[in-house]
């Protein structure tokens, strides 16, 4: 399934925060969003699930859902949000209750998944007992137990350590080359962004608009730490921010 926006203009009251957004998410690939403080681009994210509708424009969704899709939107969010008394199982689990599935196919989802995230030796473990990356990884297995068309995807990483995040970052090209799916990554970090976007669309300080599409041709799977291109991208993406995130971080200290 693709998304696509037209013409997204979105306003809280008074305050204009996104402005004339077109875009177009294709099947398979993930699109990263990048910007300033303040520019947009969890509202972006929102408007993309449904979750607000935006003051004018549209945003479509074409083509069908993968087989065995169960929700075609779902979120990917850096807390984690698991349930802390249910275990790995438990929390993956929780997604495939309401769908009247026989219970061989929720188990086979379930090892599935696991498997992919690299969890099967922790699915009776409760999440006080993870680490952070584990955490993200059950949160990860979730999204993917209901097979979704769009994963939407807001800051996943921020909240872990570096070599947590590089480890996560390895761990989401394993599985986009294993199978392709169709994301919308919003991130702060330029790094994640080159290392995993198909394309990355910079955002100007609010009302967000789109400063320029910038397309990685490189596949996931050659892109490395420390590749020489990828650094030259990556300075190429903070050049289009640098002015705008300085001027953003001054108006956010004026309030
Ligand atoms: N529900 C809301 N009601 C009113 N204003 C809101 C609401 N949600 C967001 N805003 C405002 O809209 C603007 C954009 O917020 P948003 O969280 O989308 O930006 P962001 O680019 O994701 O920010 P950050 O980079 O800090 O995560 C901010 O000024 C924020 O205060």
């Amino acid at each position: 399934m693709e998304i696509r926006l037209n013409g997204i203009t979105h306003a809280y009251g008074d305050t204009a925060v996104l402005r004339d957004i077109s875009l177009a998410v294709p099947s398979g690939k993930i699109v990263c969003i990048v910007g300033p403080s303040g520019c947009g681009k969890s509202t972006l994210l929102r408007l993309m699930g449904g979750l607000e509708q935006p003051s004018e424009g549209e945003i479509l969704q074409m083509g069908d859902a993968p087989s065995g899709c169960l929700n075609p939107l779902t979120y990917i969010f850096q807390d984690f949000a698991l349930l802390p008394w249910r275990s790995v199982r438990g929390n993956v689990s929780l997604v495939l209750e309401d769908h009247n599935l026989p219970k061989a196919e929720v188990n086979r989802i379930i090892s599935d998944v696991l498997a992919r995230t690299k969890l099967t030796d922790f699915a009776n473990a409760l999440p006080k007992q993870l680490s952070g990356g584990m955490k993200q990884r059950v949160a990860i297995a979730r999204a993917l137990a209901v097979n979704p068309a769009v994963m939407l995807m807001d800051e996943p990483l921020s909240a872990l350590d570096s070599q947590t995040r590089e480890l996560l970052m390895d761990d989401l090209i394993a599985l986009w080359t294993r199978t392709p799916f169709t994301a919308i990554y919003v991130t702060h970090n330029l790094a994640e962004a080159v290392r995993l976007g198909h394309s990355i669309v910079v955002l100007s300080r609010r009302p967000g608009e789109i400063r320029e599409i910038v397309h990685l041709d490189q596949p996931l799977s050659e892109r490395h730490f420390g590749d020489a291109t990828l650094e030259e991208r990556q300075h190429y993406l903070w050049s289009l921010m640098r002015d705008e995130a300085r001027a953003a971080d001054a108006e956010l200290l004026d309030v």
